[in-house]
């Protein structure tokens, strides 16, 4: 595919490698080639670029094609991703749209039996329009992946925490068996809920990693976003030429965007993280059933703690009765009810009622997804204002036992 891609950038940042922690990677983008010394990658509001002739086309020729600015967030998001290749797009579902037309008529998907309720959506429709079928699986037991994988397999596709339930799926191990026995089978790894500070999925064995940029990476719900990062530049170059044969890159303003707000992803990410397990081991303490792998309750902490460098950012947890939840979303003041998460604001959800409302409601039965189950998604605000809220919200829904103060 590659010898009929149009002039574009060659995105390729092989040579490009990481010389510093990531903290101070993420924060130090490469701007060396501008021509004013910019301090900040500047936005190239433009659809085309001149020419020096009919058949001298410089490197770039059309924005849908490639961008200067657009190249700039790829490198650096390759860079923290550690892929030969990054990819923007106009959203997390944009890029695994694209990462499935990898995958022809007949061919297979595996993929978890707890996941985004848009991935869902998206890999049910497949199956209608193009006959691509999806084996969902509990990929929380590595072995329950052996009897679906075959000669049809081309994608299996992880989330790890998973979007609402918080299960862990061994990235190693599954990248392992596929690799063994499909060679021509792409281990796909959603990586939204932990972003690369806290785990890089292609150093565990995956071949592509992708993210809703609209979350953690862009990190102030003002922009939408899909990230792509390839193991390997070949993978990443067949998924360029997807990407500008539909026309969903991302725009100059927001791929700047985005570059703006990946720079403080490690700063955001840690006070968001410390607040969660503040919250986690409260809620915990008050009985409730809470998802989250910083608990040592957790079933697979361990696997966990062994691909991540930290337990993130979300949690869920269970109240037993759909209606005490409800009263709970709906008592908080400082936490917004809002599908998403990711963003410096926190924010509270009911996933059956909201974020996977589009799982039809036998399957969500068919898959345990508990109807009660509430989602946090915590922000940068002080965690004892986070935790008074919470705490006065479960008091006026009647979840606590003896209500505290
Ligand atoms: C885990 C996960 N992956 C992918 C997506 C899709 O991202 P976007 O909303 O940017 O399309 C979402 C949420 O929307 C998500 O929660
Ligand atoms: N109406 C949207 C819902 C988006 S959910 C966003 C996010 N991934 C989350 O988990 O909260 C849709 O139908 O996709």
């Amino acid at each position: 595919m590659t010898d009929i891609l149009p002039s574009s950038p060659a995105a390729s940042v092989t040579s490009v490698t990481r010389r510093y922690r990531f903290a101070t990677e993420v924060v130090t983008v490469d701007n060396s080639d501008d021509p004013h010394n910019a301090a900040s990658v500047p936005i190239y509001q433009t659809a085309t670029f001149k020419q020096k002739g009919a058949t001298a086309t410089g490197e770039y020729d059309y924005s849908r094609s490639g961008n200067p600015t657009r190249t700039h967030v790829e490198n650096h998001l390759a860079k923290i991703m550690s892929a030969e290749r990054a990819l923007v797009v106009t959203s997390g579902m944009g890029a695994l749209d694209v990462i499935t037309r990898l995958v022809k008529t007949g061919e297979e998907i595996i993929a978890g039996d707890d996941l985004y309720g848009g991935t869902n959506r998206l890999l049910s429709f497949l199956a209608k329009s193009q006959n691509v079928k999806t084996h969902h699986i509990d990929t929380t037991k590595s072995d329950s992946i052996l009897p679906y994988l075959s000669d049809k397999t081309r994608l299996v596709l992880l989330e790890s925490p998973t979007n609402p339930l918080i299960k862990i799926s061994d990235i190693p191990t599954i990248s392992k068996y596929v690799h063994d026995r499909c060679p021509n089978a792409l281990v796909v790894v959603d990586n939204t809920m932990m972003s690369p500070y806290l785990q890089r999925p292609l150093e565990l064995g995956a071949d592509i990693s992708y993210h809703s940029g609209t979350k953690y990476l862009s990190g102030h719900h003002d922009l939408m976003a899909g990230v792509i990062g390839a193991k390997k530049a070949s993978v990443g170059d067949e998924l360029y030429y997807v990407i500008n044969a539909t026309g969903c890159g991302l725009s100059p303003f927001d791929s700047w965007l985005l570059l703006r707000g990946v720079k403080t992803l490690a700063v955001r990410m840690d006070k968001q993280q410390a607040s969660c397990i503040r919250i986690a081991d409260y809620l915990e303490a008050q009985g409730f059933k809470v998802h989250f792998p910083g608990l040592r309750s957790h079933p697979q902490y361990d696997l966990h703690a062994s691909m991540a460098s930290g337990p993130g950012a979300v949690l869920s947890f269970e109240t037993g009765d759909t209606g005490i939840s409800e009263r709970i979303v709906e008592g908080t003041k400082l936490w917004s009810i809002s599908v998403s998460f990711g963003c410096v604001n926190s924010l509270i959800s009911m996933p059956c009622r909201m974020s996977h409302a589009s799982i039809p409601a036998h399957i969500r039965a068919e898959r345990s997804l508990p109807e009660d189950l509430i989602r946090l998604c915590v922000g940068i605000e002080d965690a004892d204002d986070l935790l008074e809220d919470l705490e006065q919200a479960l008091n006026i829904a009647g979840a606590l036992p003896t209500p505290s103060k």
